[in-house]
């Protein structure tokens, strides 16, 4: 079971309508794909996303994380020894948490190959369907209104709204897709670190004031701003979750210990993939916090592995994995089935990708 070659290529999809955040624009996926071929005939697959936004990660620092780091580390190592295997992709650069979440997932692929099983089985899972919420980017308050309309009428009922461009316009945003749905999905929104501590609690408030009925509030201040974030978790109505403050199991465990958010969002992007991962769901799962998994701006192949993560594991109760389904089209044969908000896992071995059409291969 000797890695034998690591081969990298370039995903495209355009996006059905630009994806628009407090961070970046953006208005199609181009991802890093990883396959990673054993002395079987089986493939592993990974996708990384250039996130620079969020991870620091572009395009050329993922390939040159691969080539000069990870792939040098990983072949010719045998996939049955997957804990030293995982230590040793972990260990070889730092940072560069995209590129080892994409090697990462290529691995737990092909080690659930090697014992007929699917990852998340693997993992003691015992769901096969989760729910997904969907994005509505940042616009006027008008547009997102109608977006939130369009969401409903596709059959999903919550909604992750963002906000935090011109925070003024925030408390309108709100109102206006809160008035256009009425009870008819439950609202979620995410600032993408753009407010600051007071004026967050000021908002969030006004929200609540207003009956706008928000579930929680997705990185309402800057990543590194602890403090700030549990100045804000402590005087806002409104839950907080913690998004690009948590990277790291490490992150995790000093927000859990501050009290500094009442949730955590775990992303394979930020953490390195499923290995760290199940670290920051066992941390949770001891300081009882609940998660969510979500995804960056990806197409299905690395969705997937986060679907395997979120059907394996009882501490994540809420999903984020709306990547897919804000693509237009889906070049990947296999994985989980994504009918608009409910998404089935695979249940062939390992993350159950067959193929994915038109890699643009590297070498
Ligand atoms: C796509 C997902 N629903 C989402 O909103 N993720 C963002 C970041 C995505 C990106 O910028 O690629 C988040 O939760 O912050
Ligand atoms: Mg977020």
């Amino acid at each position: 079971m000797k890695i034998t070659e690591i081969r990298l290529g370039m995903i495209s999809v355009p996006l059905r309508v630009p994806f628009k955040t407090a961070l970046r624009s953006v208005s199609s996926v181009e991802d890093v794909i990883v396959e990673i071929h054993i002395d079987t005939s089986a493939v592993g697959y990974g996708e990384a996303p250039p996130t620079g936004a969020i991870t620091g990660d572009t395009t050329g620092g993922i390939i040159g994380a691969l080539q000069d780091h990870i792939i040098k580390t990983l072949v010719g190592r045998d996939v049955d020894d997957f804990e030293d295997v995982m230590r040793a992709l972990n260990k070889c650069i730092v940072k560069n948490t995209s590129a080892k979440a994409a090697a990462d997932m290529a691995l737990w692929d092909l080690y659930g190959q090697l014992y007929h099983v699917p990852v998340y089985k693997l993992l003691g899972g015992s769901r096969n369907k989760i729910v997904t919420d969907i994005t509505i980017s940042v616009n006027d308050p008008e547009e997102m209104a109608r977006d939130a309309i369009n969401a409903i009428e596709r059959g999903y009922d919550c909604l992750k709204i963002k906000v935090g461009v011109s925070p003024e316009l925030d408390v309108a945003r709100l109102m206006a897709v809160r008035k256009a749905i009425g009870d008819k999905a439950c609202i979620r929104i995410d600032a993408n670190t753009a407010w600051t501590p007071k004026q967050a609690v000021k908002l969030l408030n006004q929200m609540q004031e207003k009956g706008l009925d928000i579930e929680f509030v997705e990185q309402p201040v800057k990543a590194h701003d602890f403090e700030g974030l549990k100045y804000v978790t402590e005087r806002s109505y409104v839950p907080v979750m913690a998004d690009e403050s948590v990277f790291s199991p490490e992150d995790a465990v000093k927000i859990m210990q501050m009290g500094a958010a009442d949730l955590v969002n775990i992303k394979l992007m930020k953490c390195g993939g499923l290995y760290n991962a199940l670290k920051i769901a066992s941390a949770a799962e001891v300081y009882g916090v609940e998660c969510m998994v979500g995804c960056m701006l990806e197409a299905k192949v690395s969705v997937n592995a986060a679907v395997h993560l979120a059907c394996a594991k009882q501490v994540i109760t809420k999903i984020d994995l709306d990547g897919p389904v804000l693509c237009s089209e889906d070049p990947v044969q296999g994985g989980a089935v994504f009918n608009e908000k409910e998404i089935t896992v695979s249940s062939e071995p390992g993350l159950g990708i067959q193929g994915i059409e038109g890699i643009r291969y590297l070498d």
